[in-house]
């Protein structure tokens, strides 16, 4: 009879060269359903291949995807796009070595100590990861990257009051199309901060976009700092091993090239034939055999390691902008998707665990397991028991364990990926890791993991809001008195309520003066006095 080691070690996948572990013992696979749809899994990998060599895989916007070969330009269909990737590298090592050695300095002479990155969903969440994933804190202040994500002006204003001066501060605008209104909007707000501060803004700004696009075109008209590219055939949620989040782990001093190494290595054991044995496959299959082919249960991702932490929200964007579709690639209504939500163990534990174990059934869970305790610290406090012979890290691993074994006790699917330690290699293995996994996985539910037309309903009409204010503030009559949302509506031609919700924002930033916002039928509106 098979016992508990032999079933461990029937599910668990290693790779030596990573010594990275994917531990299946708890999720619930099973050989005959693996084995009646390995020739689906199989077609699924042939799929992955032929992106790999080139094919158009975004059929919409007649695209390449080419995230594979940002780790090894080599595979590229293209010889013009393998050394446009070294070129970027060779940019990359040279413009950090600069900046962190002093022979780039800011206007006053001195060395830049941070950057300020903007850029908002695969332009941000990656450099974000990386940032809090790799960052020693313990080192000394080295140097800072602080990330501006929104078009929000209280957080734009209390990034700006963190930072203090900009003299010392790199401004890197990070956009795929060079277009985003919020990334824009962010680096208007920091130019005119620059302009309050008497900087000169194009002498600390970066551009990372594609070539000619709106922003690269500004960037070079004012002659900014530098340039580094973006390609058509990276999506924004797999750009974190473009320049995106090169350039900024290479700022901070991260090991970017082991990055690419543990990315390049999770490819390759993602090539493994048969589909049993390839890691990224049967993740995908987990997931597909969790939620019936239609991500009836949520994916929980619990790393044990607060510098994971920012995994979940990365693997946000990465699954649910790739996977959650509308229609199949054969135009037929579907309603795709897998949602993910996580932050760590075990603090997670305190929060929602009690859900997962004893409630509504909805999920699976992705353990994150670090085996190190401390790691890249440069200098550790030494072991403090809290109890006899125990330390916080057996604690952790405990939590871990033990929290592992509770749902599992209750049939809750999990899979634990076991890293060593974090560092550079192992987190661009785990972006590897989901990258492919999520590939296979849009091939056997057929979709389109690589376009996002559902993001462009809510753009779209956030600019009717911003038209309709324009209306709105045209129409205002001066004081005293004024109109009420109807009126103004009925003479606009415009649905009452929208600029009622248009007036109550402009009327509590002091934009228009009102008498009172309780009542939206009977508040006066008038012109600002
Ligand atoms: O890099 P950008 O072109 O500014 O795009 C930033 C983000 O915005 C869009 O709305 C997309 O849905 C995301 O996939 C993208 O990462």
């Amino acid at each position: 009879m098979a016992d508990a080691l032999d079933h461990y070690l029937t599910w668990r996948l290693y790779r030596a060269e990573l010594d990275i572990e994917l531990d299946f013992a708890d999720a619930q696979l099973d050989e005959p359903s693996l084995t009646a749809n390995a020739p689906r899994l199989e077609a699924a990998l042939d799929a992955l291949h032929r992106i790999e060599g080139g094919a158009v895989a975004n059929v919409d916007e007649g695209r390449m995807v080419g995230h594979y070969w940002l780790r090894d330009p080599e595979r590229a269909p293209d010889p013009a796009i393998a050394a446009a990737i070294h070129a970027s590298w060779r940019q990359i090592e040279a413009f950090a070595a600069g900046v962190r050695d002093g022979q780039i300095l800011a206007d006053d002479g001195r060395p830049f100590t941070g950057a300020i990155l903007v850029g908002i969903g695969g332009s941000a969440l990656g450099p974000q990861l990386l940032e809090a994933a790799l960052t020693a804190r313990d080192s000394g202040p080295g140097f800072s990257l602080r990330v501006l994500d929104n078009t929000d002006p209280a957080g734009i204003a209390d990034l700006l009051a963190e930072t203090g001066t900009l003299a010392q501060t790199l401004i890197l605008v990070v956009s795929k199309s060079g277009s985003t209104v919020e990334t824009r909007n962010g680096m208007l707000e920091l130019r005119a901060a620059c302009a309050r501060q008497a900087l000169e803004f194009p002498r600390r700004a970066i551009a990372i976009t594609c070539e000619g696009s709106a922003l690269d075109q500004l960037a070079e008209r004012e002659g900014w700092l530098a340039r580094f590219p973006m390609w058509d055939w990276v999506g924004g949620r797999t750009s974190v091993l473009s320049p995106v989040g090169l350039l900024p782990a290479a700022l901070l001093g991260h090991d970017w090239r082991g990055l690419l190494r543990g990315a390049a290595a999770m490819d390759q054991w993602g090539r493994v034939r048969p589909a049993r044995r390839n890691p990224a496959a049967l993740l995908a299959w987990l997931w597909y055999q969790q939620g019936s082919g239609h991500g009836l249960r949520d994916m929980v991702i619990l790393p044990y390691k607060d510098r994971l932490s920012l995994m979940s929200r990365y693997l946000q964007q990465l699954v649910m902008e790739s996977l959650g579709k509308r229609l199949d690639r054969q135009g037929r209504e579907v309603w795709q998707g897998l949602a993910v939500y996580g932050n760590k163990g075990s603090t997670d534990q305190h929060a929602y665990v009690q859900q997962l174990r004893d409630g509504l059934h909805n999920f699976f869970a992705v353990f994150v397991r670090v085996l190190r305790d401390l790691d890249g610290h440069v200098t550790g406090p030494g072991m403090v028991e809290v109890e006899p012979q125990v330390s916080s890290g057996d604690c952790l691993d405990g939590f871990y364990q033990g929290t592992r074994a509770a749902l599992a006790e209750r049939g809750r699917a999990s899979v634990t990926l076991v890293l060593r330690h974090v560092d550079a290699a192992a987190v661009g293995a785990l972006i590897a890791l989901f990258e492919r996994a999520v590939g296979i996985y849009a091939e056997l539910i057929d979709v389109n993991a690589y376009h996002q037309p559902g993001v462009e309903a809510g753009k779209q009409a956030a600019k009717g809001v911003l038209a309709l204010q324009a209306a709105v503030l045209a129409a205002m009559p001066a004081g005293p008195g004024g109109k009420t949302a109807r009126e103004l509506a009925e003479a606009l031609g415009a649905d009452p309520v929208a600029v009622w919700q248009v007036l109550r924002h402009l009327a509590t930033n002091g934009r228009v003066s009102v008498d009172s916002l309780v009542d939206p039928s009977t508040a006066l509106f008038a012109r600002a006095t």
